[in-house]
């Protein structure tokens, strides 16, 4: 079990006090009476293997070759078909946003919890800031983690007032040109043209999350973030060094290897619904660790409320609902019994 020590950055002060600067939030205290309904099973003993997943060279899209572009795109195709996870390099987004932007992610994060839980840090929407379940009922419920939730329509103000808000804004529209290319290409895999997606999504229905897992003091028993599947219809994500991320194939779980110069990308649930179950949206999860924290930022490409997901192709695998319902839904099952159904509540 972790000391308070653990939740604690002592800090000396200009005063020569030694002032507690605590930043982590009270993951331990608000937890604890879950750690004695301690679960039969401990996913730390589940046999895990790295898997490699598909990585792909971006740079081929904009290729004059057309061979190469074409390889390039069915590549991309293949691997949201057979994994709905991929990794791509030389995706044009340039180190010094991910390193500008890490900056000001650990300088948020730093920042005491009481100031994080009770003020607005930046100009985002004041309930952005989350941390832990509050609807876990038991420990394998429970996401070992803070997080900044930001709906990137928050973003669109005429003048950027914080160094924050400025790297967040120009990360989120390199985000969104990217997953513009991705979205093409996919839906040109179905014999579509992307533009209904990209219509839908505009960046101001889009979100960006920083992640932050703390050290947790039960990594056997604590997921980082609990298996789930992404509600969006795709997800760009950008991890550190610090391994955490799996996901599961062939009913097996693989732990995605760090590769700080790689961006993963994974199909959500809508994305999966419009191609009427080709790309798959695939079960994923971080595990916490004892040591080490650990950063990562996503971005979700995300339709308006009252965009209608329905795929073309007939027989329909799912029925026909809207991003609305599908979200109330999952939030819905979510408080009631502390899993998300998803997909499975929409068959048709
Ligand atoms: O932190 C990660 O690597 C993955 C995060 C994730 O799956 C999510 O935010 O939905
Ligand atoms: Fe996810």
């Amino acid at each position: 079990m972790g000391s308070k020590g653990e939740e604690q950055h002592i800090k000396a002060g200009t005063d020569g006090r030694t002032s507690v600067m605590d930043f982590n939030p009270p993951l331990i205290a608000t937890y604890q009476r879950l750690f004695h309904c301690l679960p039969t099973y401990s996913h730390a003993a589940e046999a895990v293997e790295e898997c490699d997943l598909p990585l792909i060279d971006l740079s081929g899209l904009l290729s004059r070759c057309e061979l190469e572009a074409e390889q390039c795109k069915q590549d991309i195709i293949g691997a949201a078909t057979e994994w709905g996870f991929f990794q791509i390099v030389n995706h044009g987004i340039s180190n010094s946003i991910f390193a500008r932007l890490r900056a000001e992610q650990l300088k948020l994060f730093r920042q005491p919890f009481h100031k994080k839980a009770n003020e607005k840090l930046i100009e985002f929407s004041s309930d952005s800031y989350r941390w832990g379940t509050p609807t876990a009922a038991c420990l394998n419920q429970l996401s070992w983690l803070e997080s900044y939730h930001i709906p990137l329509s928050s973003t669109s103000k005429p003048q950027p007032t914080s160094a924050s808000w400025c790297v967040i804004e120009e990360f989120s529209s390199a985000m969104s040109q990217l997953a513009d290319q991705l979205i093409d290409t996919l839906a040109e895999g179905l014999g579509c043209e992307g533009t209904y997606i990209k219509e839908n999504c505009k960046r101001n229905t889009c979100y960006l999350r920083l992640n932050r897992y703390p050290p947790c003091p039960l990594p056997g028993e604590v997921f980082g973030l609990v298996p789930h599947t992404d509600s969006d219809f795709l997800t760009i994500v950008c991890q550190d060094k610090v391994t955490g991320l799996q996901l599961k194939k062939g009913g097996r779980w693989f732990t995605v290897k760090p590769n700080p110069n790689t961006l993963i990308v994974n199909v959500g649930d809508l994305f999966q619904a419009w191609s009427n179950g080709l790309y798959k949206s695939v079960e994923h999860r971080v595990m916490s660790n004892p040591h080490e924290e650990r950063f990562s930022v996503a971005y979700f490409v995300c339709p308006s409320n009252e965009t209608i997901i329905q795929s073309n192709v007939q027989p329909a695998v799912y029925g026909k609902f809207s991003f609305g319902e599908y979200r109330r839904q999952v939030q819905q099952d979510v408080r009631l019994t502390g899993q998300k159904v998803g997909l499975a509540r929409f068959l048709a």
